[in-house]
């Protein structure tokens, strides 16, 4: 039997805690988004992040990049965000406009307001598992919430991240390794002999790569935990990474894609948003 890790509705009971978090708030929380409105992706994902934060009575500030930004102009921009104490955390949507530095940019926003967690110092006490708190990036947070929810064991387990973006597949390696899973991390260099003799070995799949059907049953060990982050659309539809009809009675648990990891990561950056101004406001009162 292959249960189904209903990332829908763990997402929704996270969403219900971070509503009545903020509503505890004293003060406004608002999250900003800075993104480039020519991407179609990314205007269809902020909408998403937008409608979802008002539901739950966070504000947002979407500001799309000009279409002559460059990467200073975009730092300017974060490091007002950053002065600017109505101003509780900071997004930056991936995709920046071709010959942006991203990375540059994401290590722009201050950790006290990281709402992704993909800036360079708290993707360094991620790497060094950090006792203290810090926010961690959205997509594998939610992937370990998932896992939590469903009290899948992680500890000795053999994990096979499939993917190395900074998004995605290292901050996932990371996680999973302070969780005490032994990690594989692969990725485009790696030869499909190399992989597939490591999808037969994983107890726990997490792949982000792109590719429709990347995955099949017949490649993965009986009994093992599918975890696809994959966001892809074929015919208007959205589908993952894994042919998700082919691992039915293979795998124990797999993620269904829409209604997987895609709302626990939404759910992730939101409750990172008010993470940080609860701790915003107890830092300076
Ligand atoms: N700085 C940054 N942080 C991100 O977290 C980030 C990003 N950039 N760039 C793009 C990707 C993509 N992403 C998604 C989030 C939710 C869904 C989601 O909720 N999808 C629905 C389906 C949507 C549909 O049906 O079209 C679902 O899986 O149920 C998808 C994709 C966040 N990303």
């Amino acid at each position: 039997m292959t249960e189904i890790l209903d990332g829908a509705a763990v997402a929704k009971l996270t969403n219900v805690q971070t509503a009545e978090r903020v509503a505890q708030l004293d003060k406004p929380v608002t999250l900003a988004v800075i993104y480039d409105p020519k991407n179609d992706g990314s205007r269809l994902y902020v909408g998403m992040k937008s409608k979802k934060a008002s539901a739950l009575g966070i504000q947002t500030r979407d500001i799309p990049t000009d279409a002559n930004a460059t990467t200073q102009s975009i730092i300017s921009l974060v490091e007002q965000l950053n002065a600017d104490d109505t101003i509780s955390g900071i997004l930056v949507q991936s995709p920046l406009a071709k010959g942006v530095k991203e990375r540059e940019v994401f290590s722009a926003v201050a950790p006290h307001k990281d709402a992704d967690g993909l800036g360079a110092t708290v993707q360094g006490m991620l790497f060094g598992d950090a006792p203290s708190d810090y926010t961690v990036a959205a997509t594998p947070q939610g992937v370990m919430s998932l896992l939590k929810h469903y009290d899948i064991e992680l500890t000795g387990k053999k994990a096979l991240v499939i993917g190395r973006s900074q998004l995605f597949g290292r901050p996932m390696f990371a996680l999973l390794t302070n969780a005490d899973a032994t990690v594989t991390l692969a990725h485009r260099y790696t030869s499909s002999e190399t992989l597939k003799s490591y999808l037969k070995m994983a107890d726990i799949v997490v792949v982000g790569v792109g590719i429709p059907e990347f995955i099949q049953g017949t490649d993965l060990k009986q009994g093992v935990t599918v975890i696809d982050v994959g966001m892809n659309y074929v015919d208007g539809k959205a589908v993952g990474d894994v042919d998700f009809q082919s691992v039915q009675g293979i795998a124990d648990f797999i993620t269904p894609v829409p209604g997987g990891v895609g709302p626990m990561t939404i759910a992730t950056l939101l409750e990172n948003t008010v993470t940080l101004a609860e701790n915003y406001s107890v830092k300076n009162s």
